[in-house]
């Protein structure tokens, strides 16, 4: 009540001895003309809105129950308001005060508990065997074709029953988009989007979420057919070029030169949709086929860590720290991300499968093919991501490659550019040094640090 009476004093003495419920009640009625009225939808900030709120206890919202806004604050001034300052020291009183959720901890709600729903359930791909991997569970929710600069891709978006994260797969296989019968690749094509999912599905049903085959247009329209069969690889033709990629919002969205993320993402959209030459025994000139691979796109930013953390991470690193030291300080690992979903999206796809292709995996982290060999998947080769910035550096013509990489073009902010700067080496370094980035280290002289 003090308070209410030191913000409204001219409010008469007989009011403050209502309950505050009471007194809310009265000052927002329409039917109170005595003191000035206020709105109860539009005075977020008013003293006495937050007066009363603050006396009232703990709060509940819709997604926190009992959580404590300002715990200390708050602790403090129930504290000294309703018991007195001197009970503050007692550990029961503390013990009330302290801040208490209804929440699981993250540790319970990360684990797989998801259910997708039965109808969904019988259609997802289901990984067999006895690996911690088995029960994951994913299913192609959508695809639709995206023009990119380098030519169109497939955005696939994969739901799955291990987190409630929408990973996505964006494959490119121009090929599937000609009517060229003669094309010599297995078209990349998820089965779970491609299955039926209910005996009720239309064809529009099918072509809405995606499931049809060619070019689709307003006179093309050929819903696709479940796929039983693993595509059978063809001898001639190189394995198709996969990268797993994390989420970085600071570098493929902003432009953040902090890391070579975004141009990691654009390099490799870039380097899969490259033509590929076939060597063609019978004539002197080879023939081409439109590139083939897929980037899995997984909702693991920060290295799992989140953007949030990431962002506290870098004012560290700002301080002196590097990113795996900034990421200990936090309480965090240096890299919590897990590829079993990757997995499980490749397979999906009918890309790295024993019987089939194998696949060419872009990356300098040695556990991307750890974790996909542990788990079965064809590694055939690991092809290197060298920093563009470095690339220039190990040639003596600092900018001869510059020019071929097409500055304007590009599926990031980054685009073709090469990102550069002393915290990118700063960044690469720690990776090669720290984490074990399988990848030469140049230094900004030109020479290959051993
Ligand atoms: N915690 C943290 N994460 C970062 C930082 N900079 C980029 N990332 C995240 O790092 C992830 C990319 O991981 P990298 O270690 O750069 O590369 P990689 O995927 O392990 O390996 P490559 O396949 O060789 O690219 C993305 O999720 C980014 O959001 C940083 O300073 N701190």
């Amino acid at each position: 009540m003090a308070l209410t009476e030191s913000f409204y004093p001219n409010i008469s003495s007989p009011l403050l001895a209502e309950s505050d419920t009471a007194l809310l009640d009265v000052l927002t009625s329409p039917r109170w003309q005595g003191v000035q009225k206020f709105s109860r939808r539009d005075a977020a900030l008013d003293p006495l809105l937050l007066a009363v709120a603050a006396s009232a206890g703990t709060h509940t919202t819709r997604n926190h129950y009992h959580h404590d806004f300002f715990p200390g604050a708050q602790a403090d001034a129930v504290a000294r308001g309703k018991r007195g300052a001197e009970n503050t020291n007692k550990p029961q009183e503390r013990k009330r005060m302290s801040y208490v959720s209804k929440q699981g901890p993250r540790r319970l709600r990360l684990q797989p508990t998801i259910s997708l729903q039965p109808a969904i359930a019988s259609q997802v791909i289901s990984l067999a065997g006895p690996s911690p991997i088995s029960s994951i569970e994913v299913k192609c929710m959508a695809r639709t074709r995206i023009p990119t600069p380098y030519g169109p891709v497939f955005l696939h978006l994969y739901h799955n029953n291990r987190d409630n994260k929408e990973h996505l797969a964006i494959v490119v296989d121009p090929a599937q988009y000609s009517d060229d019968s003669s094309v010599l690749a297995p078209p990349i094509r998820s089965r779970s989007l491609d299955a039926v999912w209910n005996d009720d599905e239309t064809d529009m049903d099918r072509i809405i979420r995606g499931a049809y085959v060619g070019k689709l247009s307003a006179t093309s329209q050929h819903p696709s057919r479940p796929s039983l069969h693993q595509p059978s690889p063809t001898a001639s033709i190189p394995s198709p070029l996969v990268r797993i990629h994390s989420e970085c919002f600071t570098g493929e969205t902003v432009g953040s030169m902090r890391c070579d993320c975004g141009e990691q993402l654009d390099e490799a959209i870039r380097l899969i949709s490259q033509p590929i030459s076939l060597p063609n025994n019978a004539s002197p000139n080879s023939r081409t086929i439109p590139g083939r691979g897929a980037v899995i796109y997984l909702k693991q930013e920060g290295r799992g860590i989140g953007l949030l953390s990431k962002i506290r991470a870098y004012n560290l690193q700002d301080l002196g720290h590097d990113t795996v030291t900034a990421n200990l300080m936090l309480g965090h690992q240096a890299d919590e991300r897990g590829y079993e979903i990757a997995v499980a999206i490749l397979r999906d796809l009918g890309l790295g499968s024993e019987l089939g292709e194998g696949v060419r995996l872009l990356t300098n982290n040695p556990d991307k093919v750890q974790a996909l060999e542990k788990e079965g998947l064809k590694v055939v080769e690991r092809v290197q991501m060298v920093p563009r910035s470095w690339r220039h550096r190990s040639h003596s013509q600092a900018d001869a490659g510059e020019a071929d990489l097409g500055k304007t073009a590009g599926v990031t902010m980054i685009g073709g550019e090469a990102v550069r700067g002393e915290d990118l080496d700063k960044y690469l370094r720690t990776k090669i040094l720290r984490m074990g980035h399988m990848l030469p280290l140049y230094l900004a002289g030109g020479q290959a640090e051993s």
